[in-house]
């Protein structure tokens, strides 16, 4: 005989607890399968797609084995992503309202609060509540970093550095920075053209030459700069851009039209004349097809890439040393 206690049976009560205590067992696996879809720009690439894809379309833009891909079902089920069925019966991954929150730009974006809270500077300091709790009057902050949450930041800056190659007087990497806010930007280009250059508050101009050396950077942001110069300038411009970041999480990141053969958009006319303007404007310039543009990458060194389309001439190229 079961024993009610209000509306709710004891052996109902037992069922709760036991699904709910699982949020808390595995309450960190949610928050790293958010961040680990954030990092690799689920969403971004769902969304610059306009449809749904599959787990084979996801692997090829984000140039990953299919497999790993796996997480989608779980992201699926917390009613992240939506999953819909193909004219052929598979299943696609699409947008939701709540996945638009994970895109890493966009005005609904928590990307970025998602990935603070889940970085090692925040998690270290949750580890160590109970001992504050017991200790009083001391930060769990300074117990896991010795110091205070200010200190610290004085001393680890959580600004992440991106350099414009080629950024001309700064307008560009003056918006970036302006969008992200933890961003610092550095406007590299010819002496005599960021001498001329206005003051941007966030971006510092450095005059130099990219075929010499590039300033190091959290990233580097090449835009519409590769499209000048002929093949082998460009391995030179990418090799020194490849030096300037971190191997492990370092990127390039190349703004520039892939020309696609086969694949027309209402765009496709202007990025082949956007490829006779460079023929007429330059020496070796030209606009490329993705293999072009993997040739380019791999005697550059680059590990991997992916390509984003962005509803413009002009696609979001990411190269990883
Ligand atoms: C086509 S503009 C692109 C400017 C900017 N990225 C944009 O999208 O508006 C090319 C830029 O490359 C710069 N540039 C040319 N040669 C360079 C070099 N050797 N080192 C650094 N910048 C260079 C030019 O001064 C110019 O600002
Ligand atoms: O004549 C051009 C045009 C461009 C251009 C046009 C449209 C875009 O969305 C981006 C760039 O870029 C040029 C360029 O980089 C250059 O060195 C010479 C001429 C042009």
């Amino acid at each position: 005989m079961e024993e009610t206690q209000g509306e709710t049976t004891w052996c109902e009560e037992e069922q709760q607890a036991e699904a709910c205590i699982w949020k808390y067992v595995f309450g960190f696996t949610e928050m790293a399968v958010v961040k680990c879809a954030i990092e690799l720009a689920i969403a971004d690439v769902i969304e610059s797609q306009e449809s749904p894809m599959t787990l084979s379309e996801l692997s090829l833009a984000l140039a990953c084995a299919p497999s790993p891909l796996y997480l989608m079902r779980f992201l699926m089920h917390r009613g992240i992503f939506k999953e819909e069925l193909t004219a052929h019966g598979s299943p696609s991954y699409a947008q939701t309202t709540l996945s638009r929150r994970l895109m890493r730009y966009g005005e609904h974006s928590m990307a970025a609060f998602i990935m603070l809270n889940s970085s090692p500077m925040v998690t270290a300091s949750l580890h160590h509540l109970s001992a504050c709790v017991l200790a009083n009057e001391i930060s769990p902050f300074e117990v896991a970093h010795g110091e205070d949450a200010w200190s610290f930041l004085a001393a680890n800056p959580a600004h992440s550095y991106l350099v414009d190659v080629g950024g001309g007087n700064g307008t560009t990497l003056h918006m970036l920075v302006k969008a992200f806010p933890w961003l610092r930007g550095i406007n590299f280009d010819l002496p005599h053209v960021v001498s001329e250059a206005v003051e941007f508050h966030g971006v510092e101009h450095v005059g130099g030459d990219m075929f010499q050396s590039v300033p190091k950077a959290d990233a580097v942001f090449l835009m519409c700069i590769l499209h000048d110069w002929g093949d082998k300038e460009c391995i030179q411009i990418l090799k020194k851009c490849r030096g300037a970041v971190l191997e492990e999480k370092g990127k390039v990141i190349i703004v520039d039209a892939v020309i696609e053969e086969a694949k027309l958009d209402k765009l496709s006319d202007a990025r082949l004349a956007l490829d006779m303007a460079m023929m007429a404007h330059t020496n070796a310039g030209k606009e490329r097809t993705l293999k072009e543009w993997e040739f380019l990458l791999g005697k550059a060194e680059f590990t991997r890439f992916t390509v984003k389309s962005i509803n413009a001439v002009q696609s979001v190229i990411e190269a990883f040393p």
